[in-house]
């Protein structure tokens, strides 16, 4: 099929192609001697694909030699999916360099596919940032499906995010609560009319509720670890969750990786050898202070369950013993389980709670019906505790509504399909990377009305209509945590956490916007606000409540 290679339109095409990636891609440039002979490879490649498989594919854009549909995704991937599936209807097959992928932003494919075909697409692909970042794929949520990743997912359900479990650090989240209000009180007291950055506020109560289950340390705030570790660790996450979200084209090409000449690879080395660290010190010291107490749990004369439940997520994890009746867990397993932990609950909570702050207070009508509810089910003689949160069910709307318009994963974690398969009659080959698009399903017009409209009461139950459920339902039109066996096992928590912190806020404070509203996303494994959210508040409560 491959026949000598002239300068044919279909090759002058192929290097036209090569020289708008390396202007266009930022993690590409190479010199073009380089590129001649890596285009000429790759294009025998792409000659080499048999036309009978494409035929039978999923309809999706005409593709470049070599790059495929690669020059398509643009800075907001997601909005580009989108735009092609209302293009090419509900499932649209793409290939991304040497990649087969699919996309789709509607209910009955996902539901296929989550639900009815969830053994052939629970699989995760190997990228280059999880074998870095997450000790070789060795973790839970990068993990591709087998018998490793069962492991580890029943640790984290039997031993880490139990009701009991949860139940057992209510008083530290209560504390954290507290906390919040405080840190936002001291702004708005000290320095009246001091615009207070949200995006801050925010990101330290869920890194401290987090980090306080985790390592039985704050980070942020009066007991906190110190400011040298807080911000070592501020700046490891960051880069971690900034280059798991990166597409980085090594993945689909593998052949040009070793050019990476923005050195992504190299610094994803770096990040994991940082990480390594700071989890080694982690691990070193709770195993220094579980010497030091001679024992597995805390002093105190209490009985074994109650201690038990006291521990902290690393102290659970030295606790277990290990596959073949080794004593205990690998360190590598701990390791990557804490990794797991922190990238998994901090930024998505942290990331949907801005979000729905800049929505309620860009729509002063939801503001006022956020706080009657409050006023209502709490009065003002005392702060919201978790046992309200069932009861307020205009915020749960108000959740569900920001799910629906910011989901924290605009494409869950992508799946890979283990075996071919058919949907709907369409081949998928084994290995094809699954792109649900939850941003184009929540703004999907053949599912939503008026997409762009934040209006929350559209999943208003009615008076005696029970209670909003957050998560997703049958009809999978929204789906902020996945479903079937890759489903979040963090939703009971991350739901806890997101609903706290809005409605300590809303019962608080009055809130007034400062400058002009401001939705735009990045792209990311979570997808943020582009620009911080900066807001004024102001206390509405009596002032004892505060202190
Ligand atoms: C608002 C908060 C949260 C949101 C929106 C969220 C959302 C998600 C989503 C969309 C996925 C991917 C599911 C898939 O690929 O099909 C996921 C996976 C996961 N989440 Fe969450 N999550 C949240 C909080 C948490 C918390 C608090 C934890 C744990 C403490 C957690 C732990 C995990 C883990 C371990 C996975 C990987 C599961 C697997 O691959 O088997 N999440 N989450």
């Amino acid at each position: 099929m491959a026949g000598p290679l002239h300068l044919t339109p279909r090759l002058t095409l192929t290097l036209v192609c090569l020289a708008s990636i390396f202007l266009s891609f930022p993690y590409l440039s190479i010199p073009t001697s380089l590129a001649c002979p890596l285009a000429l490879l790759a294009f025998l490649c792409f000659l080499r694909r048999s036309p009978a498989v494409t035929q039978r594919l999923p309809p999706g854009p005409p593709q470049w030699p070599i790059v495929g549909n690669l020059l398509q995704l643009g800075h907001l991937p997601h909005r580009d999916l989108s735009s092609l599936s209302q293009r090419y209807g509900p499932l649209v097959y793409l290939r991304l360099g040497n990649v087969d992928a699919i996309t789709t932003d509607d209910p009955s494919i996902i539901r296929e596919i989550l639900l009815h075909q969830d053994e052939v697409f629970a699989s995760r692909p190997r990228t280059l940032a999880a074998v870095h970042l997450a000790y070789g794929c060795g973790d839970v949520a990068l993990a591709p499906l087998g018998p490793r990743w069962k492991r580890m997912r029943r640790i984290c359900m039997e031993h880490l995010l139990t009701t009991r479990r949860l139940d057992s650090f209510a008083r530290h989240r209560a504390d954290e609560s507290m906390h919040l209000v405080r840190h936002v009180c001291s702004k708005c007291q000290d320095r009246k009319g001091e615009t207070i950055n949200l995006r801050e506020v925010l990101g330290a109560f869920s890194m401290n509720n987090v980090t306080r289950m985790l390592l039985g340390k704050q980070y942020f705030g009066a007991e906190a670890a110190g400011p040298q570790e807080a911000m070592e660790f501020m700046h490891i996450t960051h880069q971690l969750f900034w280059l798991l979200g990166v597409i980085y084209l090594g993945d689909y090409l593998p052949l040009w990786r070793w050019i990476d000449p923005y050195g992504c690879e190299r610094k994803m080395r770096e990040v994991e050898k940082r990480v390594d660290e700071f989890h080694t010190r982690i691990i070193r010291q709770h195993r220094k202070a579980r010497e030091e107490g001679g024992r597995t749990s805390r002093e105190g004369g209490v009985g074994a369950e109650e201690e038990e439940g006291e521990m902290d997520f690393v102290d659970v994890l030295l606790s277990l013993p290990g596959e073949d009746g080794k004593e205990h867990l690998d360190d590598v397993e701990i390791k990557a389980l804490i990794q797991d932990m922190i990238a998994a609950a901090t930024d998505t909570s942290a990331v949907t709670n801005e979000w729905a702050m800049a929505e309620v207070i860009n729509h002063p009508r939801v503001m006022r019906k956020v706080q009657q509810e409050l006023d209502e089910v709490v009065g003002h003689e005392r702060m919201v505790s978790e046992s309200d949160l069932g009861s307020l069910n205009y915020l749960r709307c108000v959740v569900r509504e920001t799910f629906r318009m910011h989901p924290a994963g605009p494409f869950l974690i992508p799946h890979e399909s283990i075996r071919e398969t058919t949907i709907r009659g369409y081949y998928i080959p084994a290995k094809t990377r699954v792109f649900i698009n939850t941003h184009g399903l929540g703004r999907n017009p053949r599912v939503w009305e008026d997409v762009e409209e934040f209006r929350p009461e559209r999943h208003w139950l009615g008076e005696g209509g029970g209670r909003v459920e957050i998560s997703h339902g049958s009809d999978f039109k929204i789906l902020p945590f996945s479903a079937g066996k890759r489903k979040c096992p963090g939703a009971p928590l991350g739901v806890t956490l997101v609903l706290m912190a809005l409605a300590r806020l809303f019962h608080c404070f009055e809130w007034e916007q400062v400058g002009q509203a401001d939705m735009e996303e990045v792209y990311g494994m979570t997808m943020p606000k582009a620009k911080p959210l900066i807001a004024i508040a102001s206390p509405r409560l009596p002032a004892h409540l505060y202190s």
